[in-house]
C-alpha cells in the first residue's frame, strides 16, 4: 500500500484547481506530474501530502483516510520538497536537515545517534556534508534546494513529494538528483516541467490541465507529438532513445 489519491478535488479560492484526480502510484515507482503552468501539479502534491482537506474525494495512506491520520505519523512516512521554502533565522545546513528528524524524536528526547547519522547519509547523497556548517542565507538557489532534499531524506520518508526539485539545478545535479530519487526505495511523486527529464526517469507520467488528468500511463506511450501539441500548444518531435527506449522531445519553432 502507499499514497493513493481517489477522485480528489480542491476547490482553492474559489476554484477548482484540482478536478477529480486518481492517482495510485505502484510501492518504489517514480511518478512524474506534468501539465502547463497553473495546472494543479502543485495543489495536487498539497492535497496529498494532507496540508489541505480535498474538497471531495479522498486521500489514503495505507488505506487509511490521511484526513485521520496525525501530522506526525504522516511526516514519519511521507516527506515533501515545495518550491519556496525559506526562512530568515540564523540556521546552518545541518540544523535544516536535522529537521527531518523531529517527527522521529520521542518527547523531548535530543538527537540520537541514529539521527546523526541519518543526517550525515542525507547531507552526503546530496553533496553537502562538506558545507553542512555554513549558514541558509549564504548558500545559492541550488544549495538550498539540495540541503531541502537532504533534510526530506534525513526524515527516512516511504512517500516522498518532490515540487519541481532540479529547476535551480545545474545540470549535473539535477541528474545526479534524479538517480538519486529512483535509487531510493520510496515511492515519489514528483512535479516536473522537463518533459525529457521526465520521461528519463519516470516509470509513469501523469499529464494535468487545468486540474484534470488528461493523460497517464508510460512516457512513451504519454509523451506523444500529439499530447504536447495538445497540451502545451508547441510543435515537437518524439523519437524513441534507441538504448533506453524512453522518449526525447525536441522542439521546433
Ligand atoms: N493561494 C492561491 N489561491 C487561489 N488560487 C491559487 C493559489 N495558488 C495557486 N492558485 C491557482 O491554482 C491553480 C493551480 O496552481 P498550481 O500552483 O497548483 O499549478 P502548477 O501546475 O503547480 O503551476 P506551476 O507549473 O506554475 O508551478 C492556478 O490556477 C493558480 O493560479
Amino acid at each position: 500500500m502507499t499514497l493513493h489519491a481517489e477522485h480528489v478535488s480542491w476547490n482553492r479560492g474559489g476554484a477548482l484547481v484540482v478536478d477529480g484526480v486518481t492517482l495510485h502510484p505502484e510501492p518504489g515507482q517514480t511518478v512524474g506530474l506534468l501539465g502547463p503552468n497553473g495546472s494543479g501539479k502543485s495543489s495536487l502534491l498539497r492535497v496529498l501530502h494532507g496540508l489541505v482537506k480535498p474538497t471531495a474525494g479522498l486521500v489514503t495512506l495505507d488505506g487509511v483516510d490521511l484526513a485521520s491520520v496525525g501530522r506526525r505519523l504522516i511526516a514519519r512516512s511521507v516527506a515533501s520538497v515545495t518550491q519556496h521554502a525559506d526562512t530568515d533565522v540564523d540556521i546552518t545546513v545541518r540544523d535544516i536537515v536535522r529537521l527531518g528528524r523531529i517527527p522521529h524524536r520521542s518527547g523531548l528526547a535530543g538527537d540520537t545517534a541514529a539521527d546523526e547519522t541519518a543526517v550525515d547519509r542525507a547531507l552526503a547523497h546530496v553533496g553537502l556534508l562538506d558545507q553542512a556548517a555554513r549558514l541558509w542565507h549564504t548558500l545559492s538557489g541550488g544549495e538550498r534546494q539540495r540541503a531541502q532534499i537532504a533534510r526530506a531524506l534525513a526524515q527516512e520518508p516511504r512517500e516522498l513529494l518532490l515540487d519541481e526539485p532540479t529547476n535551480h539545478l545545474d545540470i549535473r545535479h539535477q541528474l545526479e538528483l534524479l538517480d538519486l530519487v529512483c535509487a531510493l526505495p520510496v515511492t515519489t511523486v514528483i512535479a516536473i516541467h522537463d518533459l525529457n527529464l521526465a520521461a528519463m526517469y519516470c516509470d509513469t507520467v501523469v499529464v494535468l490541465r487545468a486540474g484534470r488528468v488528461v493523460a497517464a500511463g508510460a512516457p512513451s506511450e504519454v509523451l506523444t507529438a500529439a499530447l504536447i501539441a495538445d497540451v502545451y500548444g508547441v510543435v515537437a518531435e518524439v523519437m524513441l532513445d534507441p538504448r533506453r527506449g524512453h522518449p526525447i522531445v525536441t522542439f521546433t519553432r
